[in-house]
């Protein structure tokens, strides 16, 4: 990713709707990175400068009701103009009135990016059953439906997402509101719905400086604005947001160590100054050695779930560089698992598995899909995947479990029995088959059919469940009908011939 490198090209003008007490420290943020900060403050003025920008951050923190209203001018002419829009609902967890203010804003304007802390983000969560609970009432009145949709939309609380999951919290939202949300605290999460990463990179020291959150929204948004940013091959608001936010927390760690070194300790005084130092001085290559992020699971990701090692491409010239070429495209045509499977006659072993490893981890980590290990524990370990994949013969799951509290875990799954024999309750998924014969596992059992799917889905209507073994573009819609949230697949995608379209027929279901 070269996103800090093409910030600093063109300076995006980001304009700041911002609270009193952060608009210093905002415009000096913004500067050090390399975009060019401007202070509006009413709509007149605006309408000059708003033509010109290329995002607009709107932080409540010193509310009032003009400029309340003035905030909701500010984003109906973002919206016309088609300029991002970052929302920083500042407190909005401790008034009600700022609070409405934030949720006019999410409900009936686009905003492109949400950034608050848990009990802000909670919140309107919150506040936004409240209101579709609200709306289910009166049109259940209307049309004298039963009761129980109302109950089925206000069970949905937050209280199963706090601090300790800022991941979780970001997706509820993120699902709840249709934006990307950004969730701030020791441990920081985003999550557009479908993707959710948490980044545990940062510093102790930033609660403790005024403004570091309200600067963030600001950053994010020359991030996500910036013009030249979206001409990059790689960009996407996802993955320029990620990275904005880690540069920020890997700023924050650099500020630290250079007080450290400096002082011997870090106090907030000379970490404020360095963190605009390090700001300043910050690259992509910082981003990328140091970013500490870690994908967590949902169901969805098992969508379409590509498994494959050198092994499989054992018929071309050079396997792992045929390999390294059909995971980057089935990357690109949008696959949302992968699992290295490096295993069998010909697989790599030691340190060349180790260095294609890497590899292949750091192509899932610019299209942030999770990257899952099969089989070797230990490799999982040293190269920090997002999870691991294991049979009934591998490691047993709940010494997994107690060695990887945090990774996502799958279990393979043959049938009704064996499902009742295992701790299904210690993984994130399953995964049941084979579903057809098939060629890419020697050992593989025998065919259990869609049916064979869907006996499983009958034990238990809540697990996620991947179906494995012999599928196609054409058996998806089947097996899917059968109870699968999703498929995994080898050799129809290493074996094709156009691995975008196909990544794209199972993308269908
Ligand atoms: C998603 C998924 N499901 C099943 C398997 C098979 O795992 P296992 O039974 O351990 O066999 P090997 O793949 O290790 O040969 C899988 N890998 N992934
Ligand atoms: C790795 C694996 N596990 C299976 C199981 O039944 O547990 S079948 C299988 C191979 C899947 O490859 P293909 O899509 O080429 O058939
Ligand atoms: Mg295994």
């Amino acid at each position: 990713m070269t996103y800090i490198a093409a910030l600093r090209r063109k300076n995006p003008l980001v304009i700041c709707l911002t609270n009193d007490v952060v608009k210093n420290f905002t415009a000096n943020g913004l500067l050090a990175i390399g975009a060019s900060p401007a202070m509006s403050s009413c709509i007149e003025d605006l309408r000059d400068l708003l033509p010109y920008a290329q995002a607009l951050l709107v932080n409540i923190g010193t509310v009032n009701p003009e400029l309340g209203a003035f905030y909701k001018q500010a984003v109906t002419l973002a919206n016309e103009l088609a300029v991002p829009v970052v929302l920083d609902p500042v407190a909005c967890s401790a008034g009600a009135f700022r609070r409405e203010i934030a949720l006019d804003l999410l409900v009936n304007h686009k905003i492109t990016l949400l950034r608050g802390n848990a009990g802000e983000i909670a919140a309107l969560v919150q506040a936004k059953h409240e209101l579709d609970s609200k709306n289910a009432t009166e049109s259940i009145t209307s049309v004298n439906h039963k009761s129980e949709k109302v109950a089925e939309v206000s069970s949905k609380g937050v209280d199963s997402a706090g601090v300790a999951k800022p991941g979780a919290l970001a997706e509820q939202c993120a699902k709840a509101f249709q934006v990307l949300t950004v969730v701030t605290g020791p441990v920081d999460g985003i999550s557009n719905g479908l993707k959710t990463v948490e980044v545990t990179n940062g510093s102790a020291m930033m609660p403790l400086v005024v403004g570091t959150g309200c600067l963030l929204g600001g950053f994010l948004a020359a991030f996500i604005g910036s013009k030249e940013l979206q001409r990059l091959e790689e960009y996407d608001l996802f993955s320029a947001t990620l990275w904005g936010l880690t540069a920020y927390s890997v700023a924050a760690e650099m500020a630290a160590e250079t007080c450290e070194n400096l002082y011997q300790r870090v106090e907030p005084g000379s970490f404020q100054i360095e963190f605009l130092n390090a700001l300043y001085r910050m690259s992509d290559e910082d981003v990328k050695t140091r970013k500490n992020w870690h994908m967590t699971f949902n169901r969805e990701q098992l969508g379409v779930y590509f498994i494959c090692g050198t092994q499989d491409f054992k018929e071309t010239d050079n396997s792992e560089t045929a390999a390294l070429r059909c995971i980057e495209m089935a990357l690109q045509a949008g696959i949302t698992m992968f699992q290295l499977r490096e295993k069998g006659v010909g697989s790599l072993k030691g340190a060349a598995k180790v260095s294609f490893a890497k590899k292949v981890q750091e192509l899932c980590e610019t299209y942030q899909v999770p990257f899952i290990m099969n089989d070797d524990m230990d490799l999982a370990e040293e190269l920090d995947a997002d999870g691991v994949h294991i049979g009934q013969d591998d490691d047993p799951i709940e010494l997994v479990r107690q060695r990887f509290p945090n990774k996502i875990i799958g279990l393979s799954i043959h049938s009704p029995e064996e499902y009742a024999d295992s701790q299904v309750e210690l993984a994130d998924y399953i995964g049941v088959g084979p579903v057809y014969g098939t060629q890419s596992k020697g050992d593989a059992k025998a065919p259990i059919g869609p049916e064979g799917i869907q006996a499983v889905r009958n034990v238990d209507a809540e697990i996620p469940i991947v179906a494995i073994g012999g599928i196609t573009v054409e058996t998806t819609a089947t097996i899917r009908e059968h109870g699968a949230d999703g498929v995994s697949i080898i050799s129809a995608i290493t074996k094709a011939n156009d691995v975008a379209k196909v990544v794209k027929g199972f993308k269908k279901f």
